[in-house]
């Protein structure tokens, strides 16, 4: 399981840039601000490499100036370090770091590998792809160290997108300075990463996008009625299992009431689930006229043939908040944003990626695509993927990327979908819903059946109370 700071401040690269002039700004040199930076990297190095011979590899800007400030503290604490390096600092404090800096400088290619290996080549400043011998020098060193740690990102990841131009597997991991950086939860950075820990430099990052965070969840109040804990209706289709995953979903996510509207009466699922028979659009637009229901589900197992359209068009036509998932978001395809952009109620969108390349532009990095979706729309976009973000349309992002990778078993999104419309009807948050999925799939261990992960949700509540 991969170590993401909870609740912290992620920054694209032009923001941490804006950060830095900022604290400039209050009194702060260049050298004092690197000097923090290297500080806190060699206290992860020295932790994680438990004394071990390091390689620092250093590069030609700033990331490069923290490593060789990395190399002066370890050796001064008495470790034992060599520095290979490519090109040299040439200005501010990266330049006096590397003159400070009294050993030997050997090459790239020739360096041999020792245990410890500090990755201090590119940073937030990466701007093309590494040479192709770079990289190549890079992986090898890395894959003979049995402890690496990135400084900041590791060398060929980009910053604002997590896109992988030729950085190497098996960092252990990345200590992410003043903020994180959407590398650390996007594409590529997933895995790239390893562990991130993030140094606090003293510098205000004043961020709106945020990695997920525990939430804080309340028992119901003592006088409380079912109707008011939330009442979920989930619509069925063709295929009965989906919405029976979600409708179990939401029951165990804490809705006080949920009701399974299916087209023929449905079978199994716990008894507590209210099970309604609509016959077509009219029948379900006449049930969704409840002023009590919190949160309506429509799309898992709903089928996209004529009559799963007529159930849709009744459920974007009503006046409670919608939550469409599967089949109902490759119905509205291209449409989506212009058709939903109308609703009076609240509308959330829980597409995979598929999904969301059918509705929505996926150009850009997956945090501002997915604001753009939620801006263009009006809705709330739960963007999954191993790298799920969050996105309102008033511009606030958070993303969840260190969830269990034995989510991608069937049925898994039918279970977020339902729990996500439990805990908007209790007036809670999509990035809660999020949260608690992730947790139950933890708690459930290896290849867990989306089934089994229902039964965690009340255990991952419980740890919110
Ligand atoms: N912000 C903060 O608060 C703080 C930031 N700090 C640190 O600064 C780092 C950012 O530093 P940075 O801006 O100097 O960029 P950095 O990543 O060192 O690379 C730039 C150099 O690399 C070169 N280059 C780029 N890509 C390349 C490629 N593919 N292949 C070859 N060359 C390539 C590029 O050349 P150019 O593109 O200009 O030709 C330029 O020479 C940040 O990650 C953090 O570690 C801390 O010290 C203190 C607080
Ligand atoms: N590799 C992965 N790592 C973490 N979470 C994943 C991974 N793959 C899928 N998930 C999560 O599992 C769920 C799968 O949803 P979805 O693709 O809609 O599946 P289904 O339609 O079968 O229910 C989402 O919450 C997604 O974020
Ligand atoms: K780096």
């Amino acid at each position: 399981m991969r170590i993401l700071p909870s609740g912290a401040p992620i920054l694209r690269a032009d923001e941490m840039r804006a950060a830095e002039q900022r604290c400039f700004g209050a009194g702060v040199s260049q050298s004092e601000l690197m000097e923090r930076a290297s500080l806190a990297v060699a206290r992860e190095v020295a932790r994680l490499g438990a004394g071990q011979p390091a390689l620092v590899l250093a590069g030609p800007g700033n990331n490069g100036g923290d490593a060789y400030g990395v190399a002066r503290l370890l050796r001064g604490w008495g470790h034992d370090v060599a520095v290979a390096a490519i090109g040299r600092p040439t200005s501010g404090a990266a330049a006096a770091n590397a003159a400070a800096w009294q050993g030997k400088v050997e090459s790239l290619e020739q360096v041999s590998a020792r245990p410890v290996l500090v990755d201090g080549l590119f940073g937030t400043g990466m701007s093309c792809a590494l040479d192709a011998p770079v990289a190549a020098h890079l992986a090898r060193l890395v894959a003979a160290a049995s402890v690496s740690v990135a400084i900041d990102i590791p060398s060929g990841i980009e910053t604002d997108t997590g896109l992988d131009l030729g950085a190497p597997d098996g960092i252990t991991a990345t200590v992410a300075l003043g903020a994180l950086k959407p590398a650390h939860l996007l594409g590529a950075g997933v895995s790239k990463c390893g562990h991130v820990l993030l140094a606090d430099i003293g510098v205000e990052p004043g961020a709106i996008w945020s990695s997920i965070a525990r939430p804080r969840l309340q028992a119901p109040e003592p006088q409380a009625h079912k109707y008011d804990r939330g009442l979920v209706v989930v619509v069925a289709g063709s295929m009965a299992g989906a919405s029976r995953l979600a409708a179990r979903a939401a029951l165990h996510g804490g809705a006080g009431y949920v009701i399974l509207a299916a087209p023929e009466p449905a079978t199994g699922g716990p008894d507590a689930i209210v099970q309604r028979t609509i016959e077509g659009r009219d029948a379900l637009a006449e049930l969704l006229t409840d002023p009590r229901i919190g949160a309506v589900v429509i799309g898992p197992g709903l089928g996209r043939d004529e009559a799963a359209k007529d159930l849709l068009e009744a459920a974007i036509g009503c006046e409670r908040d919608l939550v469409i998932d599967g089949d109902a978001l490759s119905l509205l395809g291209e449409a989506a944003a212009e058709r939903l952009r109308t609703r009076k109620a609240a509308t959330l969108l829980t597409p995979h990626a598929g999904e969301f390349a059918r509705m929505f532009d996926a150009a850009g990095s997956k945090i501002e695509a997915t604001l753009a979706a939620a801006r263009n729309s009006g809705a709330t976009v739960i963007h999954k993927g191993a790298d799920t973000v969050i996105a309102w349309a008033g511009g606030k992002a958070v993303v969840a990327s260190a969830a269990s990778s034995w989510l991608s078993t069937a049925g898994t999104g039918d279970v977020l979908a339902g729990l996500v419309a439990a805990r908007h009807a209790a007036g809670g948050s999509a990035d809660e819903a999020v949260w608690l999925h992730s947790r139950a799939a933890r708690l459930a261990g290896p290849a867990f059946a989306a089934d089994d992960l229902i039964g965690r949700i009340p255990v991952a509540m419980g740890e919110c109370l």
